[in-house]
């Protein structure tokens, strides 16, 4: 006999961060396990009154035609939605071809779109390496730029189990001053059997610095002078044990005036990635870039800096993006996150509002400690709670209703 649809399970979205990242993980999550999930005072903790701006509301749009879902609530600045997968068997027809397009008609963030669609694809069943092109933002303040994405994010997903991801940039989109989109293909190569758990352990020492720079190309000496006089005086710090440091710099012209962005990533012993970037695009007259460029080269350096003492093996960003990977990995996963003054590394408020969402959704529990014992979601499984539901009768395609 078919059993009632579930109750869906409320997130009250001013929790703890209360941003957008609370929503993306919730949906990500429903639309694999199907349990439907509210969400009310969405991105509550954030100011011009929160609600869904347009990178959340595509996000949602998208992971909602994947999993067949009805979404109640779905319309730009809504402050309450509510998603209901359908639980029967389906995988979406543009995942099984293998081209997704996710179009945004703003810069929003093409990597938070990621963040959003990614776990739904890497778990999805898909046989085939699916071409994900997002357009939006590469460059976009609070975000992962395209940068981090390609040198931290994939390196360590790849270090921690999930099969190849590419990436190719076609175009640089940042989110202000420009009407001009950026535009990024990524292939993910799907699991096909459990991600197995993960033990980020053993930090090692650093060994390389990457210095990616994307700016005005009448700047490109001053950074490049910036970064030495900077490697000179805090050779020791950054490399401390290590015998032949190795340093790169890029530089990329950003075409305008005011685009300024600096990413220093670090490479360790294990094959750790840590990284801490800078992105200052508004605010830079004619006349006070020689202030500009030390300056964001102090604050990077700084971060990185902190990031490379304290020993862990994640920087703050990675901290809470890994959440998601060692709640749906099978078994119990490990991340170390290093010490500060003597003690343990606190958990980010980002990292705690991801622990959150999935202590609610699926069955883990992380113990404060950098430790989770995973589901093991097996990929392409229906793993909801409904057997066979008369209630979503019906629902063939996405239905939005604002
Ligand atoms: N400089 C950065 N490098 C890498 N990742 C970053 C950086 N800044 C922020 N992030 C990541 O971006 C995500 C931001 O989530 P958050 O909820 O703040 O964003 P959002 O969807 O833009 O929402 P809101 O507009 O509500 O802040 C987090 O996963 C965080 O780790």
């Amino acid at each position: 006999m078919p059993s009632k649809q579930p109750a869906a399970i409320h997130l009250e979205g001013a929790t703890l961060e209360g941003g957008g990242q609370l929503l993306r993980i919730a949906l990500g999550l429903s639309s694999l396990t199907k349990k439907p999930v509210s969400i009310t005072n969405i991105r509550g903790k954030r100011s011009a009154g929160g609600g869904l701006k347009a990178q959340h509301l595509t996000s949602m749009l998208w992971l909602g035609q994947a999993c067949n879902a009805r979404i109640s609530g779905a319309g730009l600045r809504s402050k309450e939605i509510t998603f209901t997968p359908n639980p029967l068997p389906s995988i979406h027809q543009d995942i099984t071809v293998g081209h997704v397009s996710i179009s945004q008609s703003t810069p929003g963030s093409i990597n938070l779109v990621l963040q959003a669609v990614l776990p739904y694809l890497l778990f999805s069943g898909a046989q085939d390496p699916i071409q994900l092109r997002i357009t939006g933002g590469t460059n976009v303040s609070n975000s992962p730029s395209y940068d981090y994405v390609e040198q931290v994010l994939i390196p360590m997903l790849s270090i921690v189990g999930v099969p190849s991801i590419t990436t190719s940039c076609h175009s640089r989109g940042w989110s202000t001053g420009s009407t001009r989109l950026g535009s990024v293909t990524f292939t993910v190569t799907p699991l096909t059997t459990t991600l197995p758990a993960f033990q980020l352990t053993d930090r090692g020492i650093v060994k390389s610095i990457r210095a990616t720079v994307v700016a005005p190309r009448d700047s490109e000496q001053g950074f490049r002078d910036n970064l030495d006089l900077m490697f000179e005086k805090r050779l020791a710090r950054i490399f401390s044990g290590t015998e032949n440091p190795e340093i790169h710099v890029t530089f990329e012209d950003s075409h305008h005036e005011k685009r300024y962005y600096l990413l220093l990533v670090a490479t360790t012993s294990t094959g750790l990635k840590l990284g801490r970037d800078w992105l200052y695009d508004r605010g830079v007259r004619t006349g006070k870039t020689t202030q500009v460029i030390p300056n964001i080269v102090r604050k990077v350096s700084d971060d990185l800096i902190t990031e490379i003492e304290h020993g862990g093996c994640v920087d703050e960003w990675m901290m809470d993006q890994l959440v998601v990977f060692q709640a749906l990995a099978k078994g119990k996963s490990r991340v170390n996150r290093g010490r500060r003054g003597g003690r343990k590394v606190e958990t980010s408020l980002h990292a705690q509002t991801a622990m959150w969402v999935a202590e609610r959704i699926i069955d883990v529990k992380f113990d404060g400690e950098g430790g989770c014992e995973g589901m093991g979601f097996s990929p392409g499984s229906e793993q909801g709670d409904v057997e066979e539901s008369a209630l979503v009768e019906g629902v063939s395609k996405l239905e939005v209703s604002t």
